[in-house]
C-alpha cells in the first residue's frame, strides 16, 4: 500500500480516458491505481500502457470495478450515463471519491447519483475546465445585470462523435443564465427549434448544437438586446484542460465529507 493517493480511470480507452491515464500516471501527487473498461472491450486483460501503444506501466485493464478500486481512493469517470450510474454505487461502497465528467445524464440518473452521494464524495460537472467554470460565473453575473429585453442564446460546437446535445457545458451555462434571472432552466429552455416555431418567447433561453470534425468544444453565450449584443465565449483546443480539472477534483474530494460537489466547489469560484 502506498501513501500516494490512488486513482482509477473508468473508460480508459476513450478520448478522455487515454488523456486521464497519461495525466494521472505523470502527476507526482497521485498514482494510477486501476484502469476500467466495459465488459467485452478488447483492452480488458492488457497492460493499459501497452494497449495505448506505449511502454507497459504495470496496470492491467479490468472490467471489474471492485477489483480496480481495491487500492484506490478515487475514480475518474468520463464514460456514458448507464456506466456512471452503475459505478456510483460501487464507488460509494469502496469509499472512493467519484469524479464524474459524463454528460447526457437524465433526472432519474441524477437522483441515483444523489442517493450514492449520501455515502461518498461525488464531484460532477458538465465541464471540468477552469475557463468554462469562470465563464459560468460570468454568465450568471451578466444575466443578472441585464433585463428581459436581452434574449439569451447558447451555441455549442463539438466533434462528430459526440452523442448528447445540448452539451453538458451548454446546460451548465443555461442553468447559470436562468439562475441570474431567478428562473429555473427547465421552465424556460428552448431546445431544438425546427419548422414554424412562432416568434421567440421573451425570457426563454435557446440552445443550438453544431457537430462536426474534431472540434474539441466551443461555447458562446449570446445576450442579444435592442441595438447591441454581448457574447461570452470559451474555446477548448486541448482535452487536457478537462483532464487536469478532473485530477484536481479527485485529489480535492479526498479531503471532503460525503456529498455532491461541483467544479465551482473545487476551484473556489
Ligand atoms: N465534464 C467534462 O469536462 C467533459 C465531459 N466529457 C464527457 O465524457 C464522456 C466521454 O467522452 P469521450 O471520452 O469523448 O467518449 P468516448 O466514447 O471516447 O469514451 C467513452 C469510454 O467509456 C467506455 N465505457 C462505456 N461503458 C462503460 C462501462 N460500463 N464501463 C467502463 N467503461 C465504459 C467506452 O468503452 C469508451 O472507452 C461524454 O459523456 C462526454 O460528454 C468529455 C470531455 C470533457
Ligand atoms: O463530449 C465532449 O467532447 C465534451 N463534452 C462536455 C460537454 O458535454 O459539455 C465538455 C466538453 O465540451 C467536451
Amino acid at each position: 500500500m502506498s501513501d500516494i493517493p490512488g486513482i482509477v480511470v473508468n473508460g480508459a480507452s476513450g478520448r478522455m480516458g487515454r488523456m486521464l491515464v497519461n495525466l494521472v500516471s505523470e502527476n507526482p501527487a497521485c498514482r494510477l491505481a486501476g484502469a476500467l473498461e466495459r465488459p467485452g472491450h478488447e483492452w480488458v486483460g492488457l497492460d493499459v500502457g501497452t494497449a495505448m501503444g506505449k511502454p507497459a506501466i504495470g496496470v492491467t485493464v479490468t472490467d471489474d470495478p471492485l477489483e480496480a478500486m481495491k487500492d484506490a481512493q478515487g475514480v475518474i469517470d468520463f464514460t456514458a450515463p448507464a456506466a456512471t450510474v452503475a459505478l456510483a454505487e460501487i464507488a460509494a461502497q469502496a469509499r472512493a471519491v467519484h469524479v464524474i465528467g459524463t454528460t447526457g445524464l437524465d433526472e432519474d440518473d441524477l437522483s441515483k447519483l444523489e442517493a450514492a452521494a449520501r455515502h461518498a464524495v461525488i464531484v460532477r460537472a458538465g465541464n471540468m475546465s477552469f475557463g468554462v467554470n469562470l465563464l459560468t460565473k460570468l454568465t450568471e453575473t451578466v444575466s443578472k445585470a441585464l433585463d428581459m429585453e436581452f434574449d439569451i442564446e447558447i451555441v455549442e460546437a463539438h466533434h462528430k462523435h459526440k452523442v448528447d446535445a445540448p452539451s453538458g457545458t451548454a446546460l451548465m451555462l443555461g442553468e447559470a443564465a436562468a439562475e441570474g434571472r431567478g428562473l429555473r432552466l427547465d421552465k424556460v429552455a428552448d431546445r431544438g427549434r425546427d419548422g414554424i416555431t412562432g416568434e421567440r418567447e421573451e425570457g426563454h433561453i435557446g440552445f443550438s448544437a453544431i457537430r462536426g470534425g474534431d472540434i474539441v468544444g466551443e461555447h458562446d453565450v449570446i445576450f442579444a438586446g435592442p441595438g447591441e449584443r454581448i457574447i461570452l465565449r470559451h474555446v477548448a483546443t486541448d482535452r487536457a484542460i478537462f483532464g487536469r480539472g478532473a485530477v484536481k477534483a479527485a485529489l480535492w474530494g479526498m479531503g471532503q465529507k460525503p456529498g455532491s460537489y461541483d467544479m465551482m466547489d473545487v476551484l473556489g469560484l
